[in-house]
């Protein structure tokens, strides 16, 4: 029988204070890492020596040594293939990892520490504490941060940083005494789909050290997608037919619970679309309610979870001020009472944003620099990435994070279920501009419009879209709640069956769907 080569492994010394980077090249490239020596972490998640940490899904990381006592680290890094026979005679050499000596993130560190002396000082009004009137307002707010920057400048990655290394010391002081705090994390980017799909954006609070392991799930995942367990080790005639081959093996993620994205209670807002700028008007109010859900969360969860703040991650295409992205982060900044806007990237940015506030005088303006291993991912990335985080929610996170989900694959009557969208579809109406003087449109931006299952169209206009379903019940709560309201999840339609009147949709839960009105947006996905 032959014999197969092993995964090439290397060993990296980190100096103190500098930076490995890799990245995985190909969908199917899964890297695992293991501390040797030294301390190091991945975007402020430390690593426990001797633990293996995996990597999948094209994730870009780097280890970062804080240089604790002068000391650098030790780690092994081995390349493995998700799918061997897409690989076959092709091993992987680890070509672009690099130790890079230029890190921006001992200054992120330091605006930690910063943001830490913010939450220190800060203090509820006199007014608040005791609800007597006579008492004066004289809060002082804990920090209230918004990221902006261009695309691909790292703002995720900072706030993740950011959000780990203020539960690592929120958690180190707790210890066993009493449960940590938690800091509240905001989206308002709806190509990210954080915690559930792509279209959404939201909000959750959470103390947990957020691993990084695959792109699909930087932020932790929802309950709906399942406990984290791991996937089943592959049989052994996988292996053994492997061997036969002469191939590596297929790649066993490793079993370490500290790498699952941890399971967080996000509130999700469904937007529908990749861009606000698809609905503008409706992306408003959604922006307003999740600002109003963040203040809610705050006041409910304790004097620790009030003085941690908030940190608001936006769109890259705020950064620009065509397509009116600085309107959106004025926006951004009353609803969410902003006190800091960390501007990331170039000196040009934080001058125009200096410019912006100029009138807001409770605003401080910060600027951190890029760093040099955040990029922007392509186009056909940015789709995979999608598709894999849709799968994720119905089937369970990639290898690397959870367990195996088994949906479910539900037919409703027609006459059951109501499909609506929010305004009409983009290029369906003419330009307000465009109307005979006087005239108004019929449809607003912000109603609920229905979806005809029985006309011509009603096939390419629903099969193979994302659904959400409200929390809202239209019949009892009104249309405005369906349409400015949080979603209890989502479901894909499979087929439409008009002769039987009949939708399959999967759905993550079995039976009759919880409501009857269900949104559309403008996301496909195919379940391949
Ligand atoms: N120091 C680093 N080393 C290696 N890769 C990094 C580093 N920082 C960020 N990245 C990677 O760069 C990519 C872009 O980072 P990120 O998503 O944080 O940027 P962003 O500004 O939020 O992007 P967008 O504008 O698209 O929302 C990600 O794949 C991330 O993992």
């Amino acid at each position: 029988m032959a014999t197969h080569a092993p995964h090439p492994t290397r060993r990296f010394s980190i100096p103190p204070t500098h930076e490995l980077r890799f990245e995985l090249e190909s969908p199917t490239d899964a890297l695992s890492l293991k501390l040797v020596g030294g301390h190091a972490e991945v975007f402020g998640c430390e690593l426990v020596p001797g633990l293996e940490y995996g990597f999948s899904h094209e994730q870009r990381a780097a280890v970062w040594a804080p240089g604790l006592n002068g000391e650098g680290a030790e780690v092994e890094m081995s390349l493995h293939f998700l799918n061997t026979a897409a690989r076959q005679g092709d091993r992987g050499a680890l070509d672009s990892v690099y130790v890079a000596s230029e890190s921006a993130l001992s200054t992120y560190f330091n605006l930690h520490l910063a943001l830490t002396r913010l939450r220190l000082l800060a203090r509820p009004s006199s007014f608040a504490l005791t609800r007597d009137l006579s008492q004066p307002d004289d809060e002082v707010a804990p920090p209230r941060v918004l990221i902006v920057g261009e695309r691909g400048v790292g703002k995720t990655t900072l706030l993740k940083m950011l959000v780990n290394w203020r539960n690592r010391a929120e958690r180190a002081v707790c210890g066993a005494a009493k449960p940590a705090s938690g800091v509240t994390i905001v989206n308002l980017d709806p190509s990210e789909g954080m915690w559930t799909m792509p279209g959404s954006i939201g909000v959750a609070s959470t103390s947990a050290v957020l691993p990084t392991t695959t792109p699909a799930a930087p932020f932790g995942t929802s309950f709906s997608s399942g406990p984290p367990v791991p996937f089943p080790p592959p049989t052994a005639s996988t292996s053994s037919a492997a061997a036969a081959a002469d191939q590596p093996p297929p790649y066993v993620p490793p079993v370490n619970s500290d790498a699952y994205a941890p399971l967080v209670d996000p509130l999700v807002f469904f937007a529908g679309h990749l861009s606000a700028n698809v609905n503008l008007p409706h992306y408003e109010l959604l922006l307003q309610s999740v600002a109003d859900a963040a203040k809610k969360k705050v006041d409910e969860a304790g004097m620790g979870s009030w003085k941690a703040g908030w940190m608001v991650d936006t769109p890259g295409e705020w950064a620009e001020k065509k397509g009116g992205g600085w309107e959106r982060i004025k926006a951004a900044v009353r609803a969410f009472e902003i006190n800091t806007l960390l501007v990331v990237g170039s000196e040009r940015s934080y001058v125009e944003m200096t410019k912006l506030m100029n009138t807001n005088k409770t605003v401080t303006v910060v600027r951190v620099p890029k760093s040099d291993g955040a990029s922007d991912l392509d186009l056909s990335t940015q789709a995979r990435l999608q598709a894999l985080q849709t799968r994720s929610y119905f089937y369970g996170g990639p290898p690397l994070t959870q367990g195996l989900l088994s949906p479910f694959s539900i037919i409703v009557k027609l006459s059951d279920l109501r499909i609506v969208r929010v305004g009409e579809p983009a290029g369906a109406h003419a330009p307000t501009s465009a109307l005979p003087l006087g005239a108004t449109r019929l449809t607003r931006d912000t109603e609920l419009v229905e979806v005809d299952l029985e006309g011509p169209r009603a096939a390419n206009e629903v099969v193979n879209r994302i659904l959400a379903v409200p929390m809202a019940e239209e019949e009892r709560d009104g249309q405005e709640k369906v349409v400015k309201g949080p979603v209890m999840g989502f479901v894909w339609v499979s087929a439409l069956d008009k002769e039987k009147k009949k939708i399959t949709l999967l759905s993550p839960l079995p039976g009759r769907l919880p409501r009857k009105t269900l949104v559309l947006g403008g996301l496909d996905w195919v379940d391949a």
